[in-house]
Order: C-alpha cells, then sequence, then structure tokens
C-alpha cells in the first residue's frame, strides 16, 4: 500500500475549513522562510472561514540549527508559537531565550515559548501534540529520526527534507502507512508536487512512467574535463532557483536528481527502470507523468517552491494566490534536452544503489553530503564529488532490510569511509 498522496484526493468542505496546526522543521533556511511566507501571505488573504479556499494555517511550533538565532526568535514571536527548538548547545538555548524575552516585551507578547535545544530538539518539536503538519525542511540525512518522530507521532508529514526518505526509505514508508492517515506524506520537493498533482488525473495502473524534469544546473553543456576546474562559487549560481547550499551544490552535480529519481520511486512506487529524467532549463515544466496510452500530462508554473509549500501543508486543497501563474501574454520557449549521463553519472550511479535497496542508498546520500562539505572547503575537486560517491558505495558491505540502528551504523561508516579517502586524495 502506498502512503503517498491518493490518485483522487477527497475535496470535502469539511476537510478544508478544519484549521491546519503546522510544525515548521528548518525554519530559518530557503524551505522554511518560504513556508513561513505563504502562511502569513495566507493569513491576510483571509476571507470568512466558509468562504476559504484553504484551510486556515496555525503555526505552533518551530526548529532550526543555530545558524541564525535572531531570525529564529523573530519568527517563533512573529508566529506566536508555543515551542522553539535549535540544534545547539544549552548556552545557544540561553541566547534563543534571550532573544525570545528581549522580542517578546518588544511585541506585548504574554507567554514565551517553552525552548528545546541539541541534536534531538528537533525530533522533539516533530512530535508536538496537536500537530496536523509537519513541514520538514531540513537538510541532510539529520532529518530522517524528525521524519520518522511526526510519523510515529500520527502527524501527516509535508517533506522537502528528500534525503530523510533516501537514507531511510522503507522505514520512513512504514511510519507511514502506520499513521492510518490517507496521505501521510505530502511531497514538497517540486518534481514530487508535480507528480502528485498529475497523478489526481489518473490511476495507478494507468501509470507507465514518471518523467523528471532537471534545470541542468549552471553547467550544463559542459563535459567532464571541463567540469574538472569548476569553483564552488560556479556551483552555488544555480540558473532558476535559490536553495540552500546542500541542494544547490548537488543540482550542480545531478546528485539532486538521483536523489530525486530515488525519492520518486519511493514514494510513488514506480521502479526506477521506469522513471526518466529530461533537462528542461527553464524549470518551469516541474515533472511530467506518461500514460499508458500514450499521453503525457505535465504540472507547469514559474520556479517559486511557494506553490508546492502551500500545496504540501494545505493537502489535498490549493491555496489561492500562492504564486505567480505562467503568463500567457508573452512569447516563451520551454526545451528539452536529454541528460549527458557521461559528464553527470549521478542519475545512472543512484539507480545501481537504489536497486541494491537496503543501507545502500544510505551510504550514496552521506558520502555525497561529506563530499560536497569537502568541496566547499576546497579539499576535493567538482568531479571528485561524485567520483567518492561511487567508490564509497562501491566499498559498502550493506545490509539488505536495516533497522534504522542499520542506516545510522551504515551513515556512520560512509562519512567516515569518505573522510578517509578525502584525506588520502583518493
Ligand atoms: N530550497 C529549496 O528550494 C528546496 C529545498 N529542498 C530540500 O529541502 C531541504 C532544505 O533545503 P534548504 O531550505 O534549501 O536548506 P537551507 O540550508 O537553506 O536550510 C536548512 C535549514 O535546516 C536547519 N537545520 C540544520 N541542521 C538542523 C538540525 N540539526 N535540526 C534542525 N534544523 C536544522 C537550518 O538552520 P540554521 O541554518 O538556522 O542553522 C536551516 O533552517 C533539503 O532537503 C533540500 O534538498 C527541496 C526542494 C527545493
Ligand atoms: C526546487 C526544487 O525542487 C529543487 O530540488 C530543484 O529541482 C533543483 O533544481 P535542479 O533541477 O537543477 O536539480
Ligand atoms: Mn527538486
Amino acid at each position: 500500500m502506498n502512503s503517498a498522496p491518493a490518485m483522487t484526493p477527497d475535496l470535502d468542505r469539511a476537510t478544508r475549513d478544519a484549521p491546519r496546526s503546522l510544525v515548521i522543521l528548518g525554519s530559518t533556511g530557503s524551505i522554511g522562510t518560504q513556508a513561513l511566507d505563504v502562511v502569513a501571505s495566507a493569513a491576510r488573504l483571509a476571507r470568512p472561514v466558509t468562504d476559504a479556499e484553504h484551510p486556515p494555517f496555525r503555526v505552533l511550533a518551530l526548529a532550526a540549527g543555530a545558524g541564525n538565532l535572531e531570525l529564529l526568535a523573530r519568527q517563533a514571536v512573529d508566529f506566536a508559537v508555543a515551542a522553539v527548538g535549535t540544534s545547539g548547545t544549552a548556552d545557544d538555548a540561553a541566547r534563543l531565550r534571550e532573544l525570545l524575552a528581549a522580542r517578546t516585551r518588544a511585541a506585548s507578547s504574554a507567554a514565551l515559548p517553552e525552548v528545546f535545544h541539541g541534536p534531538e530538539a528537533a525530533t522533539r518539536i516533530a512530535e508536538w501534540n496537536g500537530t496536523d503538519v509537519v513541514l520538514n525542511g531540513i537538510t541532510g540525512s539529520i532529518g530522517l529520526a524528525p521524519t520518522l518522530a511526526a510519523l510515529t507521532a500520527g502527524h501527516r508529514v509535508a517533506l522537502a527534507n528528500k534525503e530523510s526518505l533516501i537514507a531511510g526509505g522503507p522505514l520512513v514508508k512504514r511510519a507511514a502507512e502506520a499513521t492510518g492517515l490517507a496521505d501521510a506524506l505530502i511531497p514538497v520537493d517540486s518534481e514530487h508536487s508535480a507528480i502528485a498533482q498529475t497523478l489526481r488525473s489518473g490511476t495507478a495502473g494507468e501509470v507507465a512512467r514518471l518523467v523528471l524534469t532537471a534545470s541542468g544546473g549552471p553547467f550544463r553543456g559542459m563535459n567532464r574535463a571541463q567540469l574538472a576546474d569548476v569553483t564552488p562559487a560556479q556551483a552555488l549560481k544555480h540558473p532558476t532557483w535559490d536553495m540552500g547550499v546542500m541542494v544547490t551544490t548537488n543540482s550542480a552535480t545531478m546528485v539532486n536528481k538521483a536523489l530525486e529519481v530515488l525519492e520518486a520511486s519511493l514514494l510513488f512506487d514506480v521502479d526506477l527502470e521506469r522513471i526518466d529524467v529530461t533537462v528542461h532549463p527553464q524549470s518551469v515544466v516541474h515533472s511530467m507523468v506518461q500514460f499508458v496510452d500514450g499521453s503525457t500530462i505535465a504540472q507547469a508554473s514559474p520556479p517559486d517552491m511557494r506553490l508546492p509549500l502551500a500545496l504540501g501543508v494545505g493537502w489535498p486543497h490549493r491555496v489561492t494566490g500562492a504564486a505567480v501563474p505562467c503568463d500567457w501574454s508573452t512569447a516563451a520557449q520551454w526545451t528539452f534536452e536529454p541528460l549527458d549521463a557521461e559528464a553527470f553519472p549521478a542519475v545512472e550511479l543512484m539507480k545501481r544503489a537504489g536497486s541494491l535497496g537496503g543501507t545502500w542508498p544510505a551510504v550514496f546520500n552521506a558520502a555525497n553530503e561529506e563530499a560536497v562539505h569537502a568541496f566547499h572547503r576546497g579539499e576535493l575537486g567538482f568531479t571528485g564529488i561524485v567520483d567518492l560517491v561511487e567508490r564509497v558505495v562501491g566499498d559498502h558491505d550493506g545490509v539488505r532490510e536495516p533497522t534504522l540502528e542499520d542506516v545510522l551504523e551504515a551513515e556512520r561508516w560512509a562519512r567516515a569511509h569518505a573522510g578517509e579517502r578525502i584525506s588520502r586524495g583518493r
């Protein structure tokens, strides 16, 4: 049984009008700040509830790292949350409390939110009582524990943190099924949101193939020799999306698309062999479904994450005015070209790791995270990122049906092994 969005969601008025209580993890990042923007804009649009086209949203709790405590405090007071978490230290928590107290006095708000800190803080926040939807916008497979915790608490998860599904695919799916919710995992990743929307017009048996679009990143058209010398600054110049460092670098190497192919397979129960990638530099068509009769249905909108974010937290309801639509009064061109698998081998590599399943995808992702950090520290060249992932995956003696502890152990091994190879220079 698939726990991803139903093909024909129930659009009844009762679910539409019921207030949605949200928890936002990674609130200070690209996804988190845009999600809060969606909530604030939806509130400004508010009409009498009976006329509303989306459920009213309420933010119960936030979590982030320790990189931007001032923003976290501001968000917590602006949205009057009950709890806030930082992955930082006790000192960070003390600083956060000070910032909250100062802002609360300035805003004449009565109650200070409860503060959690440390590596488990996001997990505690993900379990917050009374939550309907947890938006996971943390970067990296560190997001796995909060995803599992949210589902185990019976909360729906709007998933931007694709790494938690890559690292813990079967575990996350089992936890999603155990919620008993029809749509326990709502994709926020733009391609997967596009597919979920497209699947509303068909049944699972009618699906022939999924086609994921890729922008091609900043290095589209370059060959492997040209890629050898590109710099971190060049890798961070994404042509169409403004995102965090990890996902932007992953777009440049095509590791992002590799992760997304497996993400699609897990979310929609479609074999990896039936998932294609096409390079679409405009990032307006966000993905497509090809049906058994030869029909292809695509979802299109200018590149703006607020659309999939709004649908993710409002699912199955659309939020009026969430994003600007395509402008059909001006000329536009949408182009599609095949992926150059020689220059960008990540997708093929993930198809091999994904077919092995078990702990191999977790190792792929963990090795990549280490390689990306090393690239930005200047310790690894650009093509070295995917080369390193290939070597670490090749060296892995994996577990086919892993427990959570097996996944975490495989990740620890992959990070250490990648680190050794980076320091040895191969
Ligand atoms: N940005 C985008 O448009 C898209 C992103 N995604 C996916 O969404 C996820 C987030 O990406 P993005 O928003 O770009 O990343 P960012 O780097 O911009 O933001 C990451 C967020 O995670 C927080 N964080 C880091 N570590 C922890 C932790 N241990 N516990 C809690 N919070 C933590 C950071 O806090 P702080 O920095 O304050 O320390 C920050 O709020 C990724 O999985 C990405 O692949 C998917 C599609 C599009
Ligand atoms: C917005 C979003 O979903 C990103 O994951 C996006 O897909 C990145 O662009 P690429 O297509 O270049 O990987
Ligand atoms: Mn994406």
